[in-house]
């Protein structure tokens, strides 16, 4: 790919969603099989439409596309109640996703 951006965030995603064996992740989550979820969720996000986002050169920045992530996960943290296979695989996902993608060489320049 020509942009060095898509290229990271292509990278990025793939490692994202390697840690989300059980593609709870992969697909935006359907008001049939989630009871609800467009009334309570008002901004849907999910891998297949981050990578859409990625190929349509949507993301302007990495904070951009770490915002989505967040969204992603904090979603799930609403919609499901703890306890849940749901909840806590957002959970987990969060925490090990934001390891990977702010470490000190991530972090943007001064802190
Ligand atoms: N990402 C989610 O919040 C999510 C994913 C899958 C799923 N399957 C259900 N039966 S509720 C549910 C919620």
């Amino acid at each position: 790919k020509r942009r060095p951006l898509s290229r990271l965030l292509e990278q990025l995603l793939r490692n994202l969603e390697k840690r989300d064996p059980n593609q709870f992740f992969a697909w935006p989550v359907n008001d049939n099989f989630a009871p609800g979820y467009s009334t309570i969720i008002k901004r849907p996000m999910d891998f297949s439409t981050m990578k859409q986002k990625i190929d349509d050169n949507e993301y302007k920045s990495l904070n951009c596309f770490i915002s989505d992530f967040k969204l992603m996960c904090n979603n799930a943290m609403k919609y499901n109640k703890a306890g849940t296979v749901y909840h806590k695989a957002a959970r987990r996902l969060l925490h090990a996703g934001l390891k990977q993608l702010t470490p000190q060489k991530l972090r943007p320049l001064g802190n």
